[in-house]
C-alpha cells in the first residue's frame, strides 16, 4: 500500500516507448494493472500490441519511459530476470517442447525455481528423487488447472491445438508468476474450446491472484472477459475503459472500420 492507501499496481507502465529507425512502434504507453485484474490490449494489425509484450518481457529495451512490477523498476532487465521477477507470457505461435511429454514440458518450466545442484543430479541422490517427486506432484496439479489431467504422458506435439495452448498456460503458471501476458490465446480455437479457455483464465486469476494482460482479436471474448480494455492504433493509445465504453468509443470504431469519409472516398 502507498501513503494514499492505494495498492501498488502489479504492472505500471509510464510513457513506455520504442523506436525502430524512424518508426515509433509504441509511443507514450501508460498502463496500471491491479492484482487479479484482467486488462485487454487490442488494436488493428501493426498497432504495437506485440511490441508492448516484447518491451514488458525484456525482449526489446524501451527507448523511452519505465515499467514496474509490484513497484520494482524493470527497465534494462533481461528476459530471464523478468521471468524470475514474476512476468510470464504465452506466444501467438505456440512454443512448446513438442517431442517431450506434457508433464516434462511443465517440469522444464518449473526447473528455474528449483536447483538440486549438479552432484545431486548426476548421482541421483535421495535429495534429487525427493525434489523430482515434488516437481511431478506440482506439475500434475497445474495440468489439472488447465484441464489436462490424464494427458501427462502424451507427446506435447500430439495434443490437439486447443490443448497445446492450455499447456502453454500451465508452463507459464509453473514459473510462479504474478503477471501473465497472453498473446492471442484463443487463436484457432472453436467456440467450445474458447469457452473452456475463458473459464481457465478466470479460475487462475481468482485462485492464484494473477493479473492478466491479454492480446486478443476475438472481440466477443475480449468484451466478455476483460474488466478494462486498452486500445492501440499506430503505436499510441487511443482509448482505455470498460468493455462498454470501448464498444461505444468513436475513435475505436474508426480505427477498426476506417472513417466514414475514407470509406466514401474509396467507394
Ligand atoms: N523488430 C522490429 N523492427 C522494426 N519494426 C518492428 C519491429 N517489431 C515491430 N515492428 C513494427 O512495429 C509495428 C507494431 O508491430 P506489432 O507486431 O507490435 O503490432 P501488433 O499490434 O502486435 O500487430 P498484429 O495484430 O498484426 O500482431 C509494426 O509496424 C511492425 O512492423
Amino acid at each position: 500500500m502507498t501513503d494514499q492507501g492505494k495498492e501498488t499496481p502489479v504492472l505500471m507502465a509510464q510513457n513506455l516507448g520504442i523506436q525502430f529507425g524512424g518508426l515509433k512502434a509504441v509511443d507514450g504507453f501508460d498502463l496500471e494493472i491491479g492484482q487479479s485484474e484482467l486488462v485487454g490490449l487490442i488494436g488493428p494489425n501493426g498497432a504495437g500490441k506485440t511490441t508492448v509484450f516484447n518491451l514488458i518481457t525484456g525482449v526489446y529495451k524501451p527507448t523511452e519511459g519505465s515499467f514496474y512490477l509490484n513497484g520494482q523498476r524493470m527497465n534494462g532487465k533481461n528476459t530471464y530476470q523478468i521471468v524470475e521477477a514474476g512476468i510470464a507470457r504465452t506466444f501467438q505461435n505456440i512454443r512448446l517442447f513438442k517431442k517431450m511429454s506434457v508433464i516434462d514440458n511443465v517440469k522444464a518450466a518449473m526447473n528455474s525455481r528449483f536447483s538440486y545442484g549438479l552432484v545431486h543430479a548426476v548421482f541421483r541422490t535421495p535429495r534429487y528423487w525427493k525434489q523430482e517427486a515434488m516437481l511431478s506432484r506440482q506439475a500434475k496439479e497445474l495440468l489439472k488447472v488447465v484441464h489436462l489431467s490424464g494427458k501427462e504422458d502424451w507427446e506435447a506435439g500430439n495434443l490437439p491445438y486447443g490443448e497445446q495452448r492450455r499447456l502453454e498456460i500451465a508452463r507459464a503458471l509453473a514459473t510462479d508468476m504474478k503477471l501473465l501476458l497472453l498473446d492471442e490465446p484463443a487463436a484457432g480455437m472453436n467456440p467450445t474450446e474458447t469457452e473452456e479457455l475463458l473459464e481457465i483464465i478466470n479460475y487462475i486469476r481468482k485462485e492464484f491472484k494473477i493479473s492478466v494482460l491479454l492480446i486478443e482479436h476475438d472481440m466477443s471474448l475480449v468484451m466478455k472477459i476483460c474488466q478494462r480494455i486498452k486500445v492501440l492504433d499506430f503505436g499510441t493509445s487511443i482509448a482505455f475503459g470498460t468493455p462498454e465504453e470501448i464498444a461505444n468509443n468513436q475513435k475505436v470504431i474508426e480505427a477498426y472500420l476506417g472513417k466514414e469519409e475514407e470509406v466514401t472516398e474509396h467507394a
